[in-house]
């Protein structure tokens, strides 16, 4: 029995540039990502939004505008990854080193989608057009999508 679990992710832009973080351990170590993790069970997903992006960036958010909905499928675990998407451009502080991220600016052309999770640079463009989007990926391990879907959401 598959059981969903909610997790959010938050990319701040700042004119032509976008705020990443390499994560320094846990799941996706090793890759560029924004910032993130799980919904408490006393917290909306937006309230996590906000405090997992001061947790893990120091940077401080009055709102996040929804991007979209990512669905991640492991073969062979049981839970599903439900990923709210969130973005904005307005935002305080200064990003700061954390145990889990190391925050980074980079060109909106210059995003490092090779060392991101795979299914980034299909669902990338949609948020960089403000399109909202859902998606569903069915992974093999962490490098390898079996199939998806991606579709523009109103
Ligand atoms: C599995 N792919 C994937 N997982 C993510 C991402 N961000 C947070 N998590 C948990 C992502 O961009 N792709």
């Amino acid at each position: 029995m598959t059981k969903t679990k909610l997790y959010t992710l938050a990319l701040i832009r700042s004119n032509s540039n976008i705020l990443l973080g390499m994560k320094k351990r846990g799941f996706g170590v090793g890759r560029w990502n924004g910032f993130g993790g799980k919904v408490h069970s006393n917290e909306t997903v937006l309230e996590a939004a906000k405090r997992e992006l001061h947790e893990e960036s120091g940077l401080m958010v009055n709102e996040l505008q929804e991007a979209g909905t990512l669905r991640f499928e492991f073969i062979g675990e049981t839970e599903i990854m439900e990923v709210h998407v969130f973005t904005t451009n307005k935002f305080e502080g200064t990003p700061t080193e954390s145990e889990e991220m190391r925050p980074q600016w980079f060109p909106i052309s210059e995003v490092p989608f090779d060392d991101m999770w795979p299914d980034d640079i299909l669902w990338f463009p949609f948020l960089l057009k403000g399109q909202k989007f859902s998606g569903y990926f069915k992974f093999k391990g962490h490098s390898e999508i079996l199939d998806y879907t991606l579709e523009p959401e109103c």
